[in-house]
């Protein structure tokens, strides 16, 4: 595994991420409630809830982005939002964050220079990049020309310089066609597997579930549920992780309605 640390040591047993009594306020509401969850070193976990339910905030939190965040959040053993974890982590937000009027490699070349990359390692860095989201090809088109989709992966391009050993992805896959699809979840895996990256990955299409190691459910700013998509399926008795998740939500509203 990829250790930063300086200490020659990978972090045994440390999760990548650890939220305790976790709490966050946005616009003067609760927005995330008492979170309890893990996310393990190395693995590809899912955080999987409807539209609203806070997967956003929670990643913002986890990035250090998010104001109002109070309880236990540690990220790669160190507070959330520590200055000493930014070249740790990489963060892909929704919306591509990329700059229209540059070329795909001008892009990359400036967010390596950003990230503090030595000059002479960096263009090795971009093409590395560029041949992980597939779009090696497209290296000296304008941003502004390619797809939806296509700019989405120079963002996610952007968030693997410097191999970070954190990469939280906001929604990575909406709108992209079932190939590419497949394609980036290959990726992630390989991530994981061969570079011990660990992978936050939120989304609420249920179907994407089983392509997860561990998911974390989400719902109304509460996690439901944390645990691997068979053992969520097997204690619910179910086929797919949308009906444990129906399961989980018809118990915690069970459960809510007999506390007194
Ligand atoms: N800037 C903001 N100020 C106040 N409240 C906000 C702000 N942004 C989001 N919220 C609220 O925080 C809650 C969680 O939003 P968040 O964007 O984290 O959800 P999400 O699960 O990521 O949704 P989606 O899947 O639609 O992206 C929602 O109730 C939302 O209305």
């Amino acid at each position: 595994m990829i250790n930063k640390n300086g200490d020659g040591h990978a972090d045994a047993g440390q999760p990548a991420v650890r939220a305790h009594g976790l709490n966050v306020r946005r616009g003067g509401r609760e927005v995330l409630r008492g979170l309890d969850f893990e996310v393990p070193a190395g693995s590809v976990t899912g955080l999987l809830g409807p539209s609203g339910c806070g997967k956003t905030t929670l990643m913002r939190a986890v990035v250090g982005a998010q104001k109002g965040v109070t309880g236990t959040l540690e990220v790669l053993g160190r507070p959330a939002g520590s200055a000493a974890l930014r070249p740790r982590l990489g963060y892909v937000t929704q919306a591509p964050s990329v700059y229209a009027d540059l070329t795909v490699r001008q892009n990359l070349e400036y967010f390596a220079a950003v990230l503090g990359l030595a000059r002479s390692a960096r263009a090795a860095e971009v093409d590395r990049v560029l041949d992980e989201v597939d779009l090696a090809a497209r290296a000296t088109s304008l941003t502004r020309d390619l797809s939806g989709g296509q700019r989405s992966r120079v963002s996610l391009a952007a968030a693997l310089l410097g191999a970070p050993e954190l990469l939280v992805l906001d929604e990575p896959t909406v709108g992209l066609d079932p190939v590419l699809r497949n394609a980036l979840w290959g990726l992630f895996h390989r991530l994981a597997d061969e570079r011990g990256t660990t992978l936050l990955i939120s989304s609420h299409v249920m179907d994407e579930a089983d392509r997860c190691g561990r998911l974390v459910l989400m719902r109304e700013g509460r996690v439901l549920a944390e645990d691997s998509p068979r053992a969520l399926r097997e204690r619910s008795g179910v086929a797919t992780v949308e009906e444990a998740f129906l399961a989980l939500v018809a118990a915690d509203a069970d459960r809510r309605e007999v506390r007194p």
